[in-house]
């Protein structure tokens, strides 16, 4: 089922294992293209309930399968936010929708446990919702560090990030923050307060950044102190933003939606930076960086290393047989028998039909690298009704030199003699 023609279905279902939104919505036209982007972005399967009673009667049917809610508040059947009750009875968190706003009624629907509302007349409403959801969808698997030495501080926002489905750790002070975060590594944002007993905030700040940057881990810092220069001091100590007490429920959410999309944005960007887009190997700039490290750590504990320069044999007759698609998948199913037998080394797409490994261990090396030639020659790859064999040439090397780059030459000159030798084999000298 194509994607752009499934806009007239109610249930819109997906090929991913994805969750399911219930969207309750009595517009049509409305609920049918919010479903349809919800689909689009993420994928997400989407059932539209249009008045209170359908929504009874599916959440009726399919009790714990939906992921969230996204509800007007506003229903033929129910036009003074009654679907809030369905809602909270049934447990299932919920986005509001509504036609107008005022404090009163904010309070109103947050009191009741929404995670967010959402004014329907704004143009960029749906988009919001769209990207609001993906990110709790996120934050399933996001963890949070919350640290500070009030008791009900910490309660408080333990559960404004529980509503927005992050996983929460706690501290009390800044020294059991620290311990908690080397313990678990893949706590990716810090709420710290200032003052506190034992470690403070500024203390704790100081001692992470030695190790880690604003990229591999956000801090927030926060305070209720009159001091105005504390927001400046902790953004100049490292911290990514700063909150001052008191703050509402939204301004913590938006503060740390925007800290996390940031981080990843940044985290993506590098993946793209240090790696091929076909094969999702590491490029050659990565191949240079890490195998240079790599290098300089074996060298200094004189350990033995090996290189390989390895090349796919008249890949042009390939590209101009079958054509430049059949290249790629072929690059592609090369790529995944290279990872099946040097997975666990540092292995690289270096050029156009070029690889590169570099292992730091030399036993059976050679034959390892003989059985990845063979497995080639022995394999067929099948794309468009089209069968497609193909060989390689390897250049191996033992011989430890002054840096990876001589090490590569000498590689290289070995390809250079396996391509002049008939190709279809391992050169090792
Ligand atoms: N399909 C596809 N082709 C690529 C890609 N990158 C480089 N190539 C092609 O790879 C071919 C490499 O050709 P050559 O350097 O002549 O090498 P070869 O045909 O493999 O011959 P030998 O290495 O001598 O065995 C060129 O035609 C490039 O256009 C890619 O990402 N996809």
């Amino acid at each position: 089922m194509s994607k752009s023609n499934n806009t007239h279905l109610n249930t819109i279902v997906s090929d991913h294992i994805a969750p399911e939104i219930l969207l309750i919505e009595d517009q049509h036209s409305l609920a049918h293209m919010t479903a349809a982007m919800l689909y689009e972005r993420w994928d997400f399967a989407v059932t539209i309930a249009t008045t209170k009673q359908q929504a009874q009667d599916i959440i009726r049917k399919k009790p714990g399968v939906f992921f969230l809610a996204v509800s007007d508040l506003n229903l033929p059947d129910a036009p003074h936010g009654e679907i809030i009750d369905v809602l909270t009875a049934a447990k299932l968190p919920f986005i509001a929708l509504t036609g107008m706003f005022n404090e009163q009624m904010r309070n109103d629907i947050m009191s009741r446990g929404a995670i967010d509302y959402v004014l329907k007349d704004t143009i960029n409403a749906y988009e919001y919702i769209v990207e609001l959801v993906g990110r709790l969808h996120k934050n399933t698997l996001t963890k949070v560090l919350v640290i500070d030495d009030s008791a009900s501080v910490r309660a408080m926002l333990q559960e404004m990030l529980r509503i927005q489905f992050i996983q929460v750790v706690t501290a009390e002070n800044g020294r059991e923050g620290i311990t908690k975060l080397w313990q678990q590594p893949d706590i990716k944002l810090v709420l710290v307060d200032h003052e506190m007993p034992v470690m403070d905030g500024f203390t704790f700040l100081s001692t992470v950044r030695r190790k880690l940057s604003k990229v591999q881990l956000a801090v927030i810092g926060i305070s209720g102190s009159e001091n105005k220069q504390l927001s400046a001091q902790f953004l100049k100590m490292g911290a990514n933003d700063f909150i001052a007490k008191p703050f509402s429920y939204e301004e913590l959410a938006c503060r740390v939606r925007q800290n996390l999309e940031m981080q990843e944005g940044i985290e993506a960007v590098r993946y793209i930076a240090f790696h091929d887009y076909l094969t999702g190997l590491l490029n050659r700039r990565a191949f240079f960086e890490q195998g240079a490290v790599l290098f300089n750590q074996n060298i200094k504990h004189a350990n033995p290393l090996a290189v390989a320069v390895i090349d796919i044999d008249f890949f042009k007759k390939i590209n101009d047989a079958y054509g430049h698609d059949a290249g790629d998948i072929t690059l592609k199913h090369f790529a995944a028998i290279l990872v099946e037998h040097f997975g666990a080394n540092l292995v690289a797409r270096i050029g156009g039909e070029e690889f590169a490994v570099l292992i730091d261990e030399t036993t059976n090396v050679e034959a390892r690298f003989e059985a990845l030639r063979l497995h080639v020659a022995s394999a067929i790859v099948d794309f468009n009704n089209m069968q497609i064999a193909y060989t390689i040439s390897i250049g191996l090397t033992q011989q430890s030199q002054s840096g990876l780059n001589a090490m590569l030459k000498l590689a290289d000159t070995n390809l250079y003699t396996a391509k002049n030798s008939g190709r279809n084999q391992l050169v090792a000298v």
